[in-house]
């Protein structure tokens, strides 16, 4: 297995809340990140894009050491909860940040740009601000930001939340065929075991801190022995 993500050793405190992370992600797969609310889903994907520094331990992606490294430096693509637009900028010019940071933008990125937009279904929003947007349509605007990038890793927190079930399936739908175009990286936090099974190649179970499973997603979906995890198979999006 070529290692896509390795957590070597990792520990970080938050507060009152202990992490510890010993967890390889192979390469080119799609990885589901889950466990109760608090147990430390966001951290692991705030650990690998930068946002949280470890205390102690080393990141690696793709065989590089990366823990020294500021987010901006690191070659992974965020669709975080937050969305990252900004807020007085076009959704235009927000999505060509993700290419160029400079915003200089050659014919090729622009027909990228306009290619990504139709394929979340925010045609004809090149000039709205992401404030006059919906909830769903913030977040399918970062996910087309994500898709212009082209890094070899991509972090999703959740990334369908707001959106009703025909929308989550599109979307759904739209990153495995992303995945299949790229081979790229993905970790995908969710609290639907739908998506472990319509999306993941993999799945982790992360309680308290810590990864209590890490297994393939059809073993995944079978696993009764786990603490809590029978939770999160239960549950179902509503
Ligand atoms: N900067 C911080 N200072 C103190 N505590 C923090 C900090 N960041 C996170 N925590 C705590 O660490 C725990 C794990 O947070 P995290 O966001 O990783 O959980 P999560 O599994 O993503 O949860 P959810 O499903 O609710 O989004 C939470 O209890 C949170 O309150």
């Amino acid at each position: 297995m070529t290692d896509g993500i390795t957590l070597d050793g990792v520990k970080l405190r938050l507060g009152e809340r202990d992490f510890r992370f010993d967890t390889r992600l192979a390469a080119g797969r799609i990885t589901a990140v889950t466990g109760p609310s608090g147990s430390g889903k966001s951290t692991l994907l705030n650990l690998v894009a930068g946002f949280d520094q470890p205390d102690s331990g080393s990141i690696k992606i793709l065989g590089e050491d990366v823990t020294a490294r500021h987010p901006s430096e690191r070659p992974v693509s965020l669709v975080f909860q937050d969305n990252n637009l900004f807020a007085h900028l076009d959704l235009f010019t927000n999505i060509g940040l993700g290419i160029s940071p400079s915003l200089k933008l050659s014919k090729e990125d622009r027909l990228a740009i306009s290619t990504a937009l139709d394929r979340v279904g925010l045609s004809g929003f090149e000039k709205r601000k992401p404030g006059t947007l919906s909830g769903g349509e913030r977040q399918r605007a970062a996910f087309a930001r994500a898709l212009v990038r082209k890094k070899p890793v991509l972090l999703m927190d959740e990334p369908f939340a707001s959106l009703d079930p025909g929308l989550r399936r599109s979307m759904a739908d739209l990153l495995v065929e992303l995945h299949r175009e790229t081979g790229n990286t993905v970790l995908i936090v969710t609290h639907d075991p739908e998506d472990v099974r319509v999306l993941a190649d993999d799945a982790i179970f992360i309680n308290a801190g810590e990864v209590r499973l890490h297994a393939p997603a059809e073993s995944f979906l079978e696993r009764h022995d786990i603490d809590g995890l029978d939770l999160f198979l239960a549950a179902r999006h509503k």
